[in-house]
């Protein structure tokens, strides 16, 4: 599969690029990032997916999250992908809202028309673009971690607890935790699923651990910042707390005082993310 470098910046003796590719999954040319640390010169290194939010693309967590220096330090590939498919054929919200459409793929396949053609987000980030990045980078795909923010927490708790043979650590900002009872969640799955909300809840983190169980030896970390305004009608973090409790999942939720939804958030608690993918990693 071919790929085009957008560009390649040195960053913490390593790799900070920006790569194209056009995409037979969603149907479109996509962009993501792919940090790569000196380390992996000399071994395969692990790799952490980083999900973004709403209205993101690869760009808001490469330049504002901050984790290049403890990247580099722990020797990990961190890969952002971009949230939807994009370009001027791909359907968007008819009344152009950021919860929808553009930037707000929601990591899951659509079977609705008019998203199915492209709004394919799961199969994309589980199998076509890992693929593609084993043949460009030097990345051990037997370790892999999964992490991501707000709607990207929504993908990486979904992603992980309906792969953990592929994901073997994971964590989240501000995640929505239980989009079947969010507004965020309900609009989207309601248009790329349909109506029937026994499919919506495959994609949801809380239904998903309640339906299956839990995963023996993985801790979910995640962090919540209490003066974030989405916390109470979107996120609901205390749904994943009683889901993890009612089946024994292990979660260590830190509800971080004062902080909200911003990158600000994300950037002060990313260096504890990224050591607790990395240990996880190292323990294979
Ligand atoms: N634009 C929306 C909020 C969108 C939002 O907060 N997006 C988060 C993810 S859910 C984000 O990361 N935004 C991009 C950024 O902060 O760089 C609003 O005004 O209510």
């Amino acid at each position: 599969m071919t790929l085009t470098t957008v560009s390649e910046i040195y960053a913490f003796e390593g790799i900070q690029g920006v790569y194209k590719h056009a995409s037979d999954v969603t149907n479109c040319e996509m962009e993501f990032s792919v940090y790569v640390p000196s380390s992996a010169a000399l071994e395969m290194a692990p790799v952490v997916w980083y999900l973004s939010g709403l209205t993101c693309t690869q760009d808001n967590a490469t330049t504002k999250a901050g984790f290049q220096r403890t990247a580099s330090e722990l020797g990990l590939v961190i890969i952002c992908p971009d949230t939807s498919p994009r370009g001027e054929t791909v359907p968007d919200d008819p009344e152009g809202a950021y919860d929808l459409g553009l930037g707000a793929g929601f990591y899951l396949d659509a079977t609705e028309e008019p998203w199915s053609s492209h709004y394919q987000m799961y199969s994309y980030i589980t199998q076509e673009l890992p693929a593609l990045v084993a043949e460009h980078f030097p990345v051990d795909l037997g370790r892999q971690a999964i992490m991501g923010h707000s709607m990207g927490g929504h993908g990486a708790l979904t992603l992980w607890r309906k792969n953990p043979e592929l994901y073997k650590s994971v964590s989240a900002f501000s995640p929505i935790c239980h989009p079947i009872d969010a507004p965020w969640g309900q609009k989207a799955l309601n248009n790329y699923l349909g109506t029937d909300v026994g499919e919506w809840s495959n994609h949801d983190a809380c239904a998903l651990l309640l339906n299956h169980g839990p995963i023996e030896g993985v801790q979910i970390l995640v962090d919540q910042g209490m003066g974030d305004q989405f916390i109470e009608e979107q996120l609901k973090p205390d749904q994943l707390e009683l889901a993890c409790g009612m089946v024994g999942q292990d979660l260590l939720l830190r509800r971080q005082m004062d902080y909200d939804h911003s990158y600000y958030f994300i950037a002060t608690f990313i260096e504890d993310h990224l050591r607790h993918h990395a240990q996880a990693l190292a323990n294979l």
